[in-house]
């Protein structure tokens, strides 16, 4: 692999935002975009460059009850509309959202780091979850179910939770917030978004093209500022009766505490620590293409990310020499970039875990393969570890970066006991041709989501979640549609 950069001296020329209007300075609040009552904010910097590409207000927790009084007559409201109304604005809003997709890319380049080609795909993906739910939005259907008594008829109606909110990682910047906010739409509720610090500028942007589309004032809302002030706010209010909150198993449980004095309905998308296992009869070729795809989409910065390739001895060596080969291909480099594979990191303190998990595997008998060199910067080069045991800190901690640490396995109950030996249980990975191992792996795998002979399994049709510490709930699929309604048993006597 080598650092691609265009040299100062001929850097490319840096393409510009067709409608500059999305790139947004205020945050949403009851319809409108408002600077901070302080009038305070803070950068927002290119992980690439450390240039500043936008800059946000900082609001005070003070500000978020009257967000909150906004969503809640706002939604009462919303949820007075015909599904069929909601789905027309969902519908619309997926197509402004499809129809600027370059400009939502190059904003979520430009703020996290990722090529412009896997922004692109997040945009993509990102609009799916409206597409899907403006489809969903005319399909919640209740029950009726024969009463016990002559004199009795029973029904079971599905109505929104209400007032929602939530929280926001970094490393998909667009997608985690339509895999919210859209099914909450959908079923009538309203949503107080509050997103990663380091990546607001695509949240404000799909909040912009919301608004084009016809959300009503007060449905989405979008509000910046200290994570846990804020945070605070909206999980002591006991008008937001739901939270639905991506990101790290350690702040998913200090918010799901939070959250108990109100009884809220919680959705957590938490971390992982994905298992990547290759039998002695897979096909090699595709285990290590799914390696890849699985290891370093977002230069390894993923919830789902193999962060662990449990290996069978027979095939331990080819295995290792084949990925290393199609890591050495990998180009590093500014998003922006022509050509680029892996971005830079989000900031300094993720550089530093990784260098911290190989030297830690290092100093316990393991052998780094090739890369780790940093290359200034956020950059660094994709690393291969061979030789990683249970004992180092790569087995057990999310290590979110490129980094692929092999662990070899002589059975497939070691490999089960060793993929499962965690507390997270969000994706899991295997590749056998064998069906009856097949079957017997993807039933002993403790996880939400399993891959068999394949890297890629997150999409909008199927339910995306975690069992164990890496979460509660579903988002996509026609399971994430619930997380947004409540069930009302009515019993009628005549
Ligand atoms: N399961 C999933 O679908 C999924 C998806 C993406 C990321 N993640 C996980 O997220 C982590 C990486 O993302 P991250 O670094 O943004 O995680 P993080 O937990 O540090 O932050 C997530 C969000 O919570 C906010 N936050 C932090 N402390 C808070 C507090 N005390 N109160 C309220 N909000 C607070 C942050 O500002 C950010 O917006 C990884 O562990 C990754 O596995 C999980
Ligand atoms: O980090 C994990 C996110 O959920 C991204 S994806 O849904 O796996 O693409």
């Amino acid at each position: 692999m080598s650092l691609s950069n265009a040299s100062p001296e001929i850097a490319a020329p840096t393409p510009k935002l067709v409608d500059p209007s999305l790139l947004k300075s205020r945050c949403l609040v009851n319809g409108d975009w408002v600077t901070a009552a302080s009038g305070e904010t803070f950068d927002v910097t290119n992980p690439a460059d450390s240039r500043r590409v936008g800059r946000v207000p900082s609001m005070s927790p003070d500000e978020i009850p009257a967000v909150i009084e906004s969503a809640r007559i706002a939604q009462a409201d919303w949820a007075a509309w015909t599904a069929k109304a909601r789905s027309a604005v969902l519908r619309r809003w997926f197509e402004l959202i499809m129809s600027h997709i370059d400009d939502l890319a190059l904003i979520l380049t430009r703020e996290q780091g990722k090529p412009l080609a896997e922004a692109r795909a997040e945009i993509a993906y990102a609009s799916s979850f409206v597409e899907w739910y403006a489809e969903e939005a005319k399909r919640i259907y209740g029950d009726t179910i024969p009463a016990p008594h002559a004199d009795q008829r029973i029904t079971v109606l599905r109505q929104p939770v209400g007032v929602t909110a939530a929280i926001t990682p970094w490393n998909f910047p667009a997608a985690m917030v339509t895999r919210k906010a859209a099914p909450a739409l959908a079923a009538g509720c309203s949503m107080i978004l509050r997103p990663a610090d380091l990546t607001p500028l695509t949240a404000l942007a799909l909040a912009e093209l919301a608004c084009r589309a016809g959300v009503p004032a007060g449905v989405l809302q979008v509000v910046t500022g200290s994570a846990r002030e804020i945070g605070q706010v909206l999980t002591d209010s006991p008008v937001v009766r739901k939270l639905s909150f991506t990101g790290s198993t350690e702040v998913g449980r200090l918010l799901m505490a939070q959250c108990a004095g109100s009884i809220k309905k919680l959705s957590l998308e938490l971390g992982g620590n994905a298992p990547f296992i290759v039998f002695d009869d897979a096909d090699l070729d595709a285990a290590v293409e799914g390696a890849m795809a699985a290891k370093f989409r977002n230069a390894g910065q993923t919830c789902v990310c193999a962060n662990r390739l449990l290996v069978q001895r027979g095939v331990h060596d080819e295995f290792a020499e084949k990925l290393a080969a199609r890591m050495a291909a990998l180009e590093v480099g500014p998003g922006e970039s022509p050509g680029i594979h892996i971005g830079p990191m989000i900031e300094r303190k993720a550089l530093d875990k990784i260098d911290e998990h190989i030297g830690d595997a290092l100093a316990k008998g393991a052998r780094l393969a090739q890369g780790g060199r940093r290359l200034g910067g956020l950059m660094m080069e994709p690393a291969l570890l061979v030789g990683v045991t249970s004992e180092m800190r790569v087995a057990q901690e999310e290590t979110f970066g490129p980094l692929a640490p092999i662990f070899a396995f002589d059975t497939e109950e070691e490999a089960i006991a060793m993929a499962n030996d965690t507390i997270y249980g969000l994706a899991a990975y295997f590749y056998t041709d064998s069906h009856a191992r097949a079957v017997r792996v993807s039933e002993a795998l403790e996880y939400g989501m399993v891959g068999h002979n394949t890297g890629l399994i997150s999409n909008e049709v199927a339910p995306f979640g975690g069992i164990k510490q890496s979460g509660l709930g579903s988002e996509g699929s026609r399971y994430g549609l619930l997380e947004y309604l409540e069930m009302k048993y009515l019993c009628s006597a005549h």
